[in-house]
């Protein structure tokens, strides 16, 4: 084992910057082992320097600015876990980069919008850029796609990434508790981002396949060329229809590789069915998906949230980094970005749900639209009005395979007709 400590920077101290603390803390021993040297904390920087976090900050070098970490001449490692894809994350990442400082980051966001920047800057300056924690919290995805499947020639990635909407939607299932209440459970528990609407409106799943697609594809995904949907539209007559009809609810996204190389990327709540392995991973739990040419498909399960597992993944790059294991960003050398398939491209089976006007003609009148947009029936289901709700009854069809591009003319056509009450519900049924 080497003298000299290997001594982080950690900017933000809140679920995941405390949890790195307690585990350096509680498993120094191995820790130490594995990297061939101690890791010591030595500076630190978060908003509020008196708050009681329940670890012993005394004896570090305490930073009002996080940015100043970068300047810190005893830091070898700085440790982003902030938050955000501009701002002060940003700026310190981007800081210790240009001074050739190695950095290790939980930032999903920043690295999907400015991924490409940030590995020219670390490549520049003879840096290495560690995001392990980014995917899917604890679950090793970034090696899964970047080392394990090296050889490979991936054909999908994707899965369930975002352990708050798993959580909401496994809980509204089965106690059919109301969508606030959980998300403030999930908030309690440290899995929501400090803005949750980034959880539930889809942005950080988005995120995080569009970090996954980066690595097996071996270039950059332009990220506003992604669908992203959240789960806020789910309603509690969405899972009992999805029970009725032999599905469960996920937000579910991938990125497929085509033919000709083009990109089909989405992030979006869909039915799959209860039988599928991936209908059983539920709770704060994500599972990483993916399938090469060689290996095969594959799917892989853990906690994708929480102090813990998230601290876990933070603590294997600062190990990496010791070994001297540490690869280039992507995985392989800079290309340009690329564009994802338009969502009219899309195709399958469809999920869709209506509150409808409770009279005679009205299921005609639904059915007149799927058959001028060409599409047919496999299933049609209508529920009593759920209690609390004005007026209206749910009823819900799955559809026969169409292109989405059907599917979107159906929803133009159901926005002209009074008996249709309020924005229909589509989701994609996705054989996983
Ligand atoms: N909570 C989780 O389960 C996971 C979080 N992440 C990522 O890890 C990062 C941190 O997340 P959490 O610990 O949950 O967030 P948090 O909100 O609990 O903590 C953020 C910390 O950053 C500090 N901070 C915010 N703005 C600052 C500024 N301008 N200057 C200095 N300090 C500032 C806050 O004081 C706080 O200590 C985020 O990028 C998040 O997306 C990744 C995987 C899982
Ligand atoms: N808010 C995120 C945290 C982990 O990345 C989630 O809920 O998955
Ligand atoms: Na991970």
């Amino acid at each position: 084992m080497s003298g000299k400590p290997l001594r982080l920077g950690i900017a933000g101290l809140g679920t995941v910057g405390v949890g790195v603390i307690k585990l350096l803390h509680e498993n120094a021993q191995a820790i130490a082992a594995r990297a061939g040297r101690s890791i010591e904390v030595v500076s630190v920087s978060a908003r509020s320097r008196n708050r009681d976090r329940g670890v012993d900050l005394s004896g570090l070098t305490w930073h009002d600015d996080p940015r100043a970490l970068a300047e810190d001449p005893n830091v070898d490692v700085v440790l982003e876990l902030i938050g955000g894809a501009e701002g002060a994350a940003r700026e310190l990442v981007e800081a210790a980069l240009l001074r050739g400082r190695d950095v290790v980051t939980a930032n999903k966001a920043l690295l999907a919008l400015h991924g490409a920047r940030l590995a020219d800057m670390a490549r520049e300056n003879g840096a290495s850029l560690l995001f392990e924690a980014s995917v899917a919290g604890g679950i090793p995805a970034i090696k899964l796609v970047r080392e394990g499947l090296a050889a490979d020639r991936l054909l999908r990635v994707g899965g369930i990434l975002n352990g708050t909407c798993n959580y909401i939607l496994t809980a509204m299932r089965e106690s059919g508790r109301g969508f606030d209440e959980i998300l403030a459970e999930a908030q309690a528990l440290g899995y929501a981002e400090a803005d949750p609407s980034t959880d539930v409106d889809g942005w950080d799943a988005a995120h995080k396949l569009a970090i996954l697609a980066g690595l097996a594809f071996g270039r950059p995904v332009a990220f506003n060329t992604l669908h992203v949907e959240g789960i806020r539209s789910i309603a509690a007559c969405d899972q009992a229809f999805a029970q009725e009809f032999g599905y469960r609810i996920k937000l579910l996204g991938t990125a497929r590789r085509g033919e000709d190389d083009a990109i089909e990327a989405w992030m979006r709540p869909c039915m799959v069915a209860q039988t599928a392995p991936i209908a059983a991973v539920d709770g704060v739990f994500n599972a990483v998906i993916t399938e090469g040419a060689f290996s095969g498909p594959m799917l892989i399960e853990g906690r994708g949230a929480g102090a813990g597992p998230t601290a876990s993944a933070v603590v294997a790059d600062v190990i990496d980094l010791s070994r001297g294991t540490a690869l280039p960003v992507w995985g392989t050398a800079p290309r340009p970005e690329i564009s994802c398939q338009p969502r009219a491209s899309l195709s399958g089976e469809y999920y869709l749900r209506l509150l409808v006007q409770d009279r005679s003609g009205v299921v005609a009148e639904i059915a007149a639209a799927l058959r001028d947009a060409g599409v047919s029936l496999r299933a049609m289901s209508q529920h009593a009005a759920e209690v609390g709700t004005q007026s209206g009854v749910p009823l819900a069809v799955i559809t026969h395979a169409t292109q989405e591009s059907a599917m979107l003319s159906v929803l133009t056509a159901l926005e002209k007709l009074d008996s249709v009450l309020a924005e229909p519900v589509l989701m994609k049924i996705e054989t996983v």
